[in-house]
This record gives C-alpha cells, structure tokens and sequence, in this order.
C-alpha cells in the first residue's frame, strides 16, 4: 500500500536538502556521496542493512558528526556551521534513547521539559502525556512500562520542545506489533500536524506506511521514492512458486543464470530477476513439474530490498532458506 505524500504546495519547502555527503571513520568510507531531499511534512523512511551509514547520516544531518565532504541544510540551517540552531528545531530519537527507569511517567517528561528549558515544564508534561494517551500510567515509573508504552514516552519526550523535524533511529526495534501500530499512527498525527520524519527501521510494514523510502546499502544510497516507485524501478521480475521440497528448489534455482533472488515467503518461494526473458526462460523450464504450482506476482518492497542488497554486495547473492 502507498500512502499519499502531503502536496507539494511550495516546491521550496524541503525539511533535508543534503548533497554529497561522504563519511569515514579510519579506513571505511560509511557514508557513500549521499544525495537526497525530504519535503516538509513527509514521513520518510530510512532502510538499509545493519552497518549500512543509516545512523551516521542521521548524525550528520543534526550536526552531531561533520561530514568529510559534501554540503547540505537540515531545516534551512547549514548542517556544517548551524548545528546549535538545527538542535533547537530538531527531535532526535537515538537507537538507544533511554529515560530515568526509576523516574515516573510525568516526572520524566517534566525532567525533560527542564532540559530544553521550556517555560512550563508540568503544563508541557501534562499535555504529552494527554497526547500520548499516557493518563493512566503517569504516575508509573518508566522502568515499569512494557516496550511499546516506553517508546511512545520516549516519542513524547522528543516532541516536548514542538520540534519541526523528528529524527527517529529505529524507534520501534524489538516492539510488538500493536505497540509499533500506535506508535505509527502517532507519526502520522504528528507529520498531519506538519511536522517531517526521518526514521530508520528494518520493519517492511513500517516503510509502507511511509510517504517515501530510501535505501542505503554500505554508504550508498541505492534507491529512494515512493514505495511503488522504488518497487516500479527495481524492475524486477517475480514469481512465486509452491509445492513439495522447496528448500531443494530453491538451491537449484538460486543458481540458474538470470535469477538474482530466490527467498521463503510462508509456504512459497519468491523467485526474481532484472531480466524478464531470463526469469520467464528459467520458470517455464520448472513448470513441467506437475507438482509445482508457479504464478506470476508483483514484487514486494521486500524482493526489492533483498535484490538491491545482493547487487550491493557484489552481484547475484540469493536469500536461500535457513
Ligand atoms: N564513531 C564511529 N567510529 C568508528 N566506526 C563507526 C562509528 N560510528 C559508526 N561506525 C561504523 O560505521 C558503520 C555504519 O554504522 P551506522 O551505525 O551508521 O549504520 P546503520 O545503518 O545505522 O546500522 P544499524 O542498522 O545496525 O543501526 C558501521 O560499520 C559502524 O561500525
């Protein structure tokens, strides 16, 4: 599913306007000549494998890491000389944000409302924790929350000083799904509101309910739009395959010329390829198998995430079963 993308009212308000941006630490270049634009009010998701520059470039946007080179404003603010101001104006969730386990719901926010120096910290408070939902935990310490409801404090906590722009580093890891669900539709209250999101996940879910993706394997940022664009550019050719002895299969066909994906969806097979005269040539040779059943299918955000890796990695590198 494609979310639509809040109209492009004023071509020139764009939230990231970031352009060749490059970062190494020692030998390894992590952050590839990273070019990419996120309009105002978007929720724009971040996706990559582990290690692949997501958390790197999220730094550099907030002014937190300098690049090595490259150049680019976060908010109309240099993110080379206006770091204080981008902070200012700038929510951000880092993968391991924590609050004060011992500390209650409310006295945590109100902790927090006092470190932005907000002028009424107990009214600040007050109204996250009616905005979040979070009336009857208030009084609850922090440590006592479940996963989810600590996100949601944590999410609470970022937005206390009215950020115009939230940078979320894989908030919802290792939530469960309800939770992850509302905790997405306070994101889309939230960019509703007007306000851009940057977030970082590995939950394909979650990038389909984002406005726009970007993927970024190793530094490089490989593909960014919507997610029908990006599914759309892949060009990519999908069947999925059911029947007895998949795992036998799908070594067999991992290895055939033209085929740069083979992985276990449930009980069927996902094969894909770039070339569809390729893909089609090697299906048709199967299909004689009365005990297969082959049907065509449009390629999901996954196929392509798993493609795009296999070439970043350095050609055809198939997900077989585990
Ligand atoms: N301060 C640092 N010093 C040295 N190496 C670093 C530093 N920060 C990150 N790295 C390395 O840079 C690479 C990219 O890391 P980064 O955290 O940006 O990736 P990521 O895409 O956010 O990964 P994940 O999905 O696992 O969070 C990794 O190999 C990491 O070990």
């Amino acid at each position: 599913m494609t979310i639509p993308a809040p109209a492009a009212d004023d071509p020139h308000s764009i939230a990231i306007d970031v352009e060749g941006l490059t970062k190494s630490f020692g030998d390894t270049v992590v952050v590839k000549n990273l070019t990419m634009q996120v309009r105002r009010g978007l929720i724009y998701g971040f996706l990559g494998p582990n290690g692949s520059g997501k958390t790197t470039t999220i730094r550099m946007l907030c002014g937190l890491l300098t690049p090595d080179s490259g150049r680019g404003t976060c908010l109309g603010y240099d993110i080379r000389t206006d770091a204080a101001e981008i902070k200012r104006h700038v929510g951000y969730m880092t993968q391991r944000f924590s609050l004060y386990q011992d500390l209650s719901v409310r006295e945590n926010l109100e902790f927090v409302a006092r470190v932005y120096g907000l002028p009424d910290p107990r009214a600040a408070a007050r109204e996250a924790i009616t905005r979040l939902g979070l009336e009857g935990r208030a009084e609850q310490l922090a440590g006592a929350l479940s996963g989810g409801w600590k996100q949601r404090l944590a999410l609470g906590a970022c937005t206390l000083p009215d950020p115009q722009l939230l940078l979320l580093d894989e908030p919802t890891a290792g939530v469960d799904p309800k939770a992850r669900r509302e905790f997405w539709n306070e994101i889309h209250a939230l960019a509703a509101q007007g306000l851009t999101v940057l977030v970082s996940t590995h939950y394909m879910d979650e990038a389909e309910r984002c406005h726009e993706i970007a993927y970024i394997a190793y530094g490089d940022l490989l593909a960014q739009g919507t997610v029908s664009e990006v599914i759309a550019a892949s060009h990519l050719t999908t069947w999925t395959v059911s029947g007895p002895n998949l795992v036998a299969l799908a070594e067999t066909l991992s290895k055939r010329d033209g085929i740069t994906m083979v992985a276990p969806f449930g009980t069927s097979l996902h094969v894909s390829g770039p070339d569809r005269a390729k893909v089609d040539a090697v299906i048709a040779e199967f299909r004689t198998d009365p005990a297969l059943t082959f049907e065509p299918a449009e390629p999901s955000l996954e196929d392509v995430f798993i493609d795009l890796m296999g070439r970043a990695q350095g050609g055809a590198a198939p997900a077989r079963p585990s």
